[in-house]
């Protein structure tokens, strides 16, 4: 039986840092590594990083968006990379943020978290925004798997406040209810459970009690949206084992070189590696 996605994520943060890097290819860092925007320009961009980072850091993390926007040939190369990575190594969160019914959502889980599917990634992000229940066929399927779904929860960008921090009848803010139905899921869990959460790295201490989650905190916002090593241990505190930093841009800006790229992932991560000291 193949493991969880808690034990295989806690076991990767464990051998290789707690280090997410996403996989953005912007038109930007298209043009400033000398590529063209266009497929083959995606194609080179996207294998450079997966072969520059797959065999170093525990999580990539492929943003759908700049793939999307290829049409078929960008997802024909969503494809390589998911594949590519996980052989070499690293564990793939796709980064999707899919949210839907319950019976489309069955589709979405098909697309992203069945063996079978040529997008098949470790975990994918999901949007609550239908509710945390419309999201149980993607629990399911992912728990079925071994795979993982990473619930937004209080998203790292300035506009999330507003609708995150919104409270329920219940006192709790929307964004707390979410880690409070994922720590649901995850209850009993060893080391963690499969659902995790979205919490930027960017949100004010103290906003959210993640002491019973028991499941992976996705924080993004390091680097290019302003947040520090200090923001993490302030804003995580007792939950920093299980917080997941990501960055993309940050170390994306050192490429085209393979050794540029790996450097500036070496230098967040070893600076990451003092948060739990
Ligand atoms: O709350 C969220 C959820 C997802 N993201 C995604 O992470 C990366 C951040 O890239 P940087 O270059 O490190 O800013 C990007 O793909 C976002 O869509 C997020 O930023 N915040």
């Amino acid at each position: 039986m193949i493991a969880g996605f808690g034990k295989r994520l806690a076991e990767a943060m464990a051998a290789r840092g707690p280090l997410c890097v996403g996989i953005d290819p912007h038109p930007a860092l298209l043009h400033a590594w000398n590529l063209a925007e266009d497929a083959r320009g995606l194609e080179r961009f996207a294998l450079t990083a997966v072969e520059a980072l797959a065999g170093e850091v525990a999580v990539l993390k492929p943003q759908s968006a700049f793939f999307e926007v290829h049409g078929s040939a960008g997802v024909a190369v969503l494809e390589r990379v998911i594949a590519e990575a996980r052989e070499a190594g690293a564990l793939v969160l796709l980064d999707v943020k899919r949210g839907d019914i319950g019976s489309t959502m069955t589709a979405y889980a098909m697309a992203y978290l069945d063996e079978h599917s040529p997008l098949a990634a470790d975990a994918i992000t999901v949007s609550p925004y239908l509710g945390y229940g419309s999201l149980a066929p993607a629990i399911g399927i992912a728990e079925q798997t071994g795979r993982g779904v990473i619930v937004l929860a209080r998203t790292s960008n300035p506009e999330g406040a507003e609708l995150q921090r919104c409270l329920r009848d219940s006192g709790r803010s929307i964004g707390q209810s979410i880690v409070d139905s994922a720590a649901e899921t995850n209850a009993g869990a060893d080391p963690m459970g499969h659902v995790g959460v979205v919490a930027g790295a960017t949100i004010r201490p103290g906003e959210l009690d993640f002491s019973r989650l028991n499941g992976p905190i996705l924080a993004p916002g390091l680097g290019a949206q302003g947040a520090t090593v200090d923001d993490l241990r302030a804003v995580f505190g007792p939950a920093l084992p299980q917080v997941l930093p990501a960055t993309a841009r940050d170390v994306l800006r050192h490429g085209p070189s393979v050794d540029g790229l790996r450097s500036a992932a070496h230098r967040v991560r070893d600076e990451l590696a003092g948060l739990l000291l």
